[in-house]
């Protein structure tokens, strides 16, 4: 009669003490060991002993297994480390598969000289952010009805982060893999990536320079799209540009070029003093036409055969800036002194136009060269074929200043509200009301009657812009001290010196 009882505590109790029930069971398990025959424990010590051979067959077996399994039923596409193509897929995977909350194995190191930032500040002793890289090898997801298998191979993973500019996006080498007999899913995956990052980078000019190897291109930084509007240089040239460009660009002209055996390429220089827009106007175009700007800078370059190699890796449809040509310009006198023992230069001049003309030179490609010296140029360089457009930016025009004006001060009119014609705060100071854009307008051309004709660069301009973009009024009445002022220095090499906050 107390066994129904007793039982019926136990339960009540074990429900109530999971510690004492724990104990229960091990109890009864030790007592079952103590029971064990010597003979079941030499049977146990072979199992044990057999377990890693067994253990070893399995994964033989299960690596057998997916050696067959690969071979006839998964189909995989390899992708080159730093190919344009791997950072789409990375970034794809980045943004759709792993998610961010989920990852908990990251690379983390501090941000130094990212995006063309210098590299000399960079390094002084303030507290930068830190840059965190998810890091993973390999991941499986469903996309489209297909099961995929993305690996990056890590083999040289060290020596990507060793690299500043790296950003843990398409260094490694990836292998998709897809079940199934047909890589066409992972050609439509790719097609994906590749449309993913089109949108994603559709208001950016995606500059890329060569590694710090020199071994191949990546891309050194986004610039948000620049407007041709917001460079100002005389209006009927940007117009014969820009319709030179978009004829050259056009399908029919490629296929003409082609019936005709003419090498299907386009050269233009863009000439004048520092600081009159030739960067900001190649990178507005590539803007303007969905290009990729790829900057080769000619002094870094090894040989003749490095530099034949980055025009053979360009691809077909990009600009490539050819900057300060000038700068490392190599007369043929001097050329032929150098052949003689005296040489300076890894790159010559020899080497240059013939990557120009053709010898691993990408068919559809533009190629835009900028010099602040025009005159040191041989003419072999800039004869038609290599250039064929040369267009000239020089200082500022009244007309230009004018149009600067209005873009600095109008850009803000429409989303701000107007505000009454007098209007206090709460300590009854008067605020200065909103500007529409006609006023702008109309103090932007007395603005531009104080500029005299050609003589300050835009970038001397936009200069003075920076100083006073709060206010349009106080532009318009500074302007004429300001020029005075400039025409007063007696060269470029002069310097404001600031002392007690005056001059
Ligand atoms: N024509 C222009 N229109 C508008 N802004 C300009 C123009 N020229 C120069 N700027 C401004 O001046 C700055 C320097 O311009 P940029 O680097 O394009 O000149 P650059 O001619 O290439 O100079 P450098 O020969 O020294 O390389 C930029 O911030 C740019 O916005």
């Amino acid at each position: 009669m107390s066994q129904p009882f007793h039982a019926a505590g136990a339960a009540c109790h074990t429900l109530h003490d999971p510690w004492t029930h724990g104990l229960g069971v091990m109890r009864a398990v030790i007592g079952r060991w103590l029971e064990l025959d010597i003979t079941h424990l030499g049977s146990i010590i072979t199992i044990a002993g057999a377990a890693p051979a067994a253990w070893r067959f399995v994964q033989h077996i299960g690596r057998h297994a997916y050696g067959w399994i690969r071979r006839f039923f998964i189909a995989s596409v390899t992708i080159p480390g730093g190919d344009p193509l791997n950072r789409n897929v990375v970034n794809w995977v980045l943004s759709n598969v792993i998610e961010p909350q989920n990852i908990r194995f990251l690379t983390a190191r501090t941000e130094v000289g990212r995006n063309g930032a210098d590299r000399a500040a960079a390094l002084k002793k303030t507290r930068r952010a830190v840059q965190y890289c998810p890091h993973w090898k390999t991941t499986w997801f469903w996309h489209q009805g297909n099961l995929f298998m993305i690996t990056r191979i890590l083999d040289g993973f060290s020596a990507s982060m060793g690299d500043p500019t790296y950003d843990g996006i398409g260094g490694e080498e990836l292998t998709i893999s897809c079940l199934g007999r047909s890589v066409e899913p992972i050609r439509r995956l790719m097609t994906t990536c590749r449309e993913f990052a089109d949108r994603q980078t559709q208001f950016f000019v995606i500059v890329y320079s060569r590694d710090r190897y020199g071994m191949s291109w990546k891309p050194k930084s986004r610039k948000p799209i620049r407007l041709l509007e917001t460079v100002h240089f005389d209006e009927q040239v940007k117009q014969e540009l820009l319709a030179d460009i978009k004829n050259y660009l056009d399908p029919k002209t490629q296929r003409r070029y082609q019936t005709r055996s003419m090498p299907y390429r386009r050269g233009y220089l863009f000439y004048g003093p520092p600081g009159t827009g030739k960067s900001s106007l190649s990178t507005a175009l590539a803007g303007e036409f969905g290009l990729d700007l790829y900057e080769v800078n000619i002094p870094s370059i090894a040989s003749d055969a490095d530099l034949e190699q980055m025009f053979l890796e360009v691809p077909p449809q990009c600009i490539v800036l050819l900057e300060d040509i000038d700068a490392v310009w190599v007369e043929r006198e001097t050329e032929k002194s150098e052949q003689n023992g005296n040489r300076r230069s890894n790159c010559t001049l020899s080497g240059l136009l013939n990557v120009l003309d053709g010898v691993g030179s990408q068919e559809g490609r533009i190629v835009i060269m900028t010099t602040n010296r025009p005159e040191q140029l041989d003419s072999a360089l800039v004869r038609p074929g290599r250039v064929d457009m040369k267009i000239f930016l020089s200082y500022i025009s009244q007309k230009s200043a004018e149009q600067m004006f209005v873009r600095m001060f109008a850009i803000d009119l429409d989303s701000q509200p107007r505000l009454p014609r007098k209007k206090k705060d709460l300590a009854g100071q008067e605020v200065p009301r909103q500007l529409d854009i006609h006023e702008v307008r109309s103090l932007a051309s007395k603005f531009a009657t104080e500029i005299p004709e050609d003589t300050f660069t835009p970038s001397q301009l936009q200069g003075f812009f920076q100083l006073h973009l709060d206010s349009a009024v106080d532009a318009a009445a500074c302007i004429s001290s300001w020029v005075e002022k400039e025409l007063s220095r007696k060269s470029d090499q002069d310097f404001e010196i600031v002392r007690n906050g005056k001059e």
